[in-house]
């Protein structure tokens, strides 16, 4: 019989917490700081385009089956749209739409001439061959080759694709376009017009912002410890980078399980395993094993959620021991639980700016691709510090102008140039 579940027709999300209303509650808190016109804050509510599409393919095993390929494209209001594609099974339709909606204050905040988007399609990678990856990866993007273009929507990597994603992705759109159109996507291999220090930037800009603010706070990053959830592009890459800098990674995981070490990781070792071990961290020897949840938990100066939203709600809130969070992630914490953890003293250093290392990295390889020149790895590392550093301090500052906390810094600076372009563009017809 043929099944007749509409995979892409979604009435609620299934999480605990629905990620599109907590990104709405988030714009709202930031309007009524604003004073925003209740007009602009209403536009800002919806996605200006939702498409999802059927992805059929043939598995390798000669069955047919349809998945579900969803691109929101938020906002466009300071430029093309810009985001990652996800493949995770907890894709929603919801989910993508909140995450799209960051993506356009992330941008904004950074002041890089983008809007926001997010595509993701509902599978674990993991299960898949690669020749059934690249299949539905392809298929996906020929569904949107209308939607998409260097001037239009520029998806990049998020959680479950890469530099591969990227290429097939880029290679799909060049040739039903009739061209190459290497400034379709971002976050491609080197070879194909990528640049350099992409694969690590989302890591090297949390490692900025982390050791801004502790010097803020007269801290060092020699010896701090620090627990990562999450060992991905994302959580890998800070974990090295911050063990280079000299702090002491405690804790890291993967989807399965983390590994915890009293007197630090050898993150070296666990790289070489994990890659070993299909990006799995479990078993890593010589460390013990820690669950997700108790990861969160673990005394640490330093916590950095790398994975997944909504990991620190009211219900664990209490249990939290750092007295910093990096939000690696995109939506790691919840609104309930950051006002419980600003009033502890504890610094939540907002998404939008802690992991805004990607898209910037994103943004030169998209100038560089342009421009048909190619800068050293030096020099996109240096326009990348430069502009996060740069962000980091305005935050701080509206910050203490406004007297609010860093998330609501973060969203009054990124909401309101939006709401100013929207402004000053005025509303059609
Ligand atoms: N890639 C970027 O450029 C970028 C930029 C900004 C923000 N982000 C955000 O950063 C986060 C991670 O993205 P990524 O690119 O690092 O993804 P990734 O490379 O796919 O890595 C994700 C990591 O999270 C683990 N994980 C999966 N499900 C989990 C769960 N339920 N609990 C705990 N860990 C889990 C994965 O383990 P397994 O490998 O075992 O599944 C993997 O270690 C996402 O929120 C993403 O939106 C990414
Ligand atoms: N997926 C990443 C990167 C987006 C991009 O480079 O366009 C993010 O959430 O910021």
């Amino acid at each position: 019989m043929v099944a007749t579940s509409l995979p892409f027709v979604e009435t609620q999300s299934p999480a605990h917490i629905c990620p599109y209303d907590q990104a709405c509650n988030y714009l709202e808190w930031a309007a009524k700081e604003l004073k925003l016109d209740a007009g602009i804050v209403e536009i800002l509510s919806h996605p200006r385009k939702v498409v999802t599409v059927s992805i059929p393919i043939k598995m390798d095993n000669g069955e047919v089956r349809v998945f579900a390929g969803h691109r929101v494209q938020h906002s466009d209001i300071l430029g093309p749209y810009k985001g990652g594609i996800r493949y995770h099974p907890a894709v929603t339709l919801r989910e993508v739409s909140a995450l799209a909606m960051l993506m356009t204050w992330k941008c904004a905040l950074l002041g890089i001439p983008y809007g926001g988007g997010k595509g993701g399609i509902p599978i674990d990678p993991k299960k898949f061959s690669v020749g059934e990856l690249e299949r539905i990866s392809r298929r996906y993007i020929s569904e949107l080759i209308k939607d998409i273009g260097p001037s239009v929507d520029i998806p990049a990597p998020d959680m479950g694709t890469s530099a591969r994603e990227m290429a097939w992705m880029m290679d799909t759109y060049s040739v039903n376009v009739g061209h190459s159109v290497p400034g379709v996507v971002t976050g491609k291999p080197l070879s194909i017009g990528g640049s350099l220090g992409r694969e690590m930037a989302t890591g090297r800009g949390v490692m900025i912002i982390v050791r801004e603010s502790l010097k803020d706070h007269g801290i060092s990053l020699t010896g701090v410890r620090i627990a990562i959830q999450g060992f991905g592009n994302v959580g890998g890459a800070a974990a090295e980078l911050l063990h280079q800098a000299g702090a002491k990674i405690i804790a890291v995981s993967s989807g399965a399980g983390g590994i915890f070490a009293e007197d630090g990781l050898d993150i070296s070792a666990v790289k070489a395993y994990a890659a070993q071990n299909r990006r799995s961290v479990v078993g890593f020897p010589t460390a013990k094993a820690i669950s997700n949840a108790d990861l969160l938990t673990l005394p640490c100066d330093v916590l950095i959620p790398a994975a997944l939203e909504n990991q620190i709600t009211e219900e664990n809130v209490h249990e939290i021991k750092a007295q910093f969070i990096a939000e690696a992630a995109n939506g790691p914490v919840t609104l309930e639980a950051n006002q419980v953890l600003e009033a502890r003293g504890v610094t939540v250093l907002p998404d939008i700016l802690a992991n805004a290392g990607g898209v910037v990295v994103s943004y030169l390889e998209w100038v560089q691709g342009l421009s048909y020149l190619f800068w050293d790895e030096e020099r996109v590392n240096k326009e990348m510090e430069y502009l996060m550093v740069q962000a980091y301090h305005k935050v701080m500052e509206e910050a203490k102008t406004r007297r609010v906390n860093l998330r609501l810094a973060a969203y009054t600076l990124g909401v309101g140039r939006v709401a100013q372009a929207l402004t000053d563009r005025g509303l059609y017809p």
